[in-house]
């Protein structure tokens, strides 16, 4: 560490160079903070800004690395322009592109199996810590039909750029999943996505600064081949614009939403989810083709979701028939209490499943509906 100040912006990537002198290496931190406040911290020695010499399949290389002053613009993370250049000897140039497709290689083997997710910071997209393990979508169960029903209709709409374009639309499609918290909207979205091959690009409506302009200007530079997701949309225009007492100013108007929603149609695809858990307080206007094309309520357990669950977690435990008889019992006093109007979130059937083995499970069903 040279004693600077770390490059590097709020995202948690920071370089730090070794040495001012030629040949240095970099160690470059990045940390994941999770919701439980823990963090992950990463570190890869990588070389630094100056001129490297190496040797690649017998031949000798020498490697330029330089960093620009100005910023990327756009839907990445803020870092410097930088430029590698790569010389060797004439007799061995046929080595590039060996090198750029065993490094192109390299590159997708990392990110397979992997999703990444962006958040919004400021008027950028950035990062959002290591790309993350791919969550198996049969793992979020939802009320039968609902998966199948958003699955098919985005993958219909992912066939057919050439029908939009050929009319004139812009090739965009919203959907709105609301329900009560924890039935499994934002993981079903996160799984989906990652089924698809496709990042996903997370912005919450309320966060602290977001104003129209901005949203217009995130929703306009998303990172590609990404679902956008807009959480709790509705927490956003039930405050309008507010002042905290050091005069900050934030909020997003209605009106906001539906010109960023509208906006400019570039020939870009563009797939927006959104959630709330209050689809009462949402205006009518919003719910109209290319703001939100498909809305789908994501409610509290079902019966058949309690079986599936249950079966999920517990396969293998018992032998099938004793744990179907076990997971009916559980589905029953689901559905007895949902005649009585009490419900139970998946996330709390999810909580008591994590918390008691097979042998207590049943019994403790109580806990379920204190
Ligand atoms: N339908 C489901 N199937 C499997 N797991 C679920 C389901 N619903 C919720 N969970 C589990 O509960 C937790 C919370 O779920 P999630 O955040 O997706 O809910 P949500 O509906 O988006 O909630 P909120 O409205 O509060 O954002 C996650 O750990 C998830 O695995």
């Amino acid at each position: 560490q040279d004693g600077s100040a770390p490059t590097g912006d709020n995202t948690g990537r920071h370089t730090y160079s070794c040495d001012a002198t030629n040949n240095a290496l970099s160690v470059e931190t990045s940390y994941k903070k999770h919701l439980n406040g823990s963090a992950d911290v990463l570190f890869s020695v990588v070389p630094g800004v100056g001129t490297h010499l190496f040797r690649y399949r017998g031949a000798w290389m020498q490697l330029k690395r330089e960093r620009q002053t100005q910023m990327m613009p756009g839907p990445v993370d803020g870092r410097p322009f930088e430029t590698l250049s790569i010389t060797t000897l004439a007799r061995d140039k046929h080595l590039f592109p060996v090198l750029l497709e065993e490094a192109r290689q390299l590159y997708a083997e990392a990110e397979q199996g992997a999703m990444v997710v962006h958040t919004a910071m400021g008027t950028t997209w950035q990062r959002f810590g290591p790309p993350r393990t791919k969550r198996d979508l049969h793992s979020v169960i939802l009320d039968d039909g609902v998966a199948e029903r958003i699955e098919k209709d985005i993958k219909s709409f992912m066939h057919r750029s050439q029908w939009y374009r050929e009319r004139g639309l812009p090739y965009r499609r919203g959907y709105l999943l609301h329900g009560p918290p924890g039935s499994g909207k934002s993981s079903f979205i996160q799984a989906l996505a990652a089924s698809l091959n496709y990042d996903l690009a997370i912005m919450n409506l309320s966060q602290r600064g977001m104003m129209d302009d901005k949203l217009n200007h995130l929703l306009l530079n998303a990172p590609g081949r990404s679902f956008i997701l807009l959480e709790d949309i509705d927490a956003a225009f039930n405050k309008r614009v507010q002042t905290s007492s050091d005069g900050y100013q934030s909020g997003v108007t209605f009106s906001g939403l539906l010109n960023a929603l509208d906006g400019v149609a570039s020939a870009e695809e563009r797939i927006l989810f959104m959630t709330t858990n209050h689809l009462d307080r949402l205006d009518p206007a919003l719910i109209r083709p290319g703001r939100i094309d498909v809305a789908e309520l994501i409610d509290d357990a079902s019966p058949s979701q309690t079986r599936k669950l249950f079966l999920r977690f517990y396969e293998g435990e018992r032998d099938e028939a004793e744990l179907e008889r076990a997971a009916n019992e559980i589905a029953q006093l689901v559905e007895e209490n949902a005649g009585r109007g009490r419900r139970i979130s998946m996330a709390a059937l999810q909580g008591h499943f994590i918390r008691h083995p097979i042998d207590t499970v049943v019994q403790s069903k109580g806990e379920l509906f204190p």
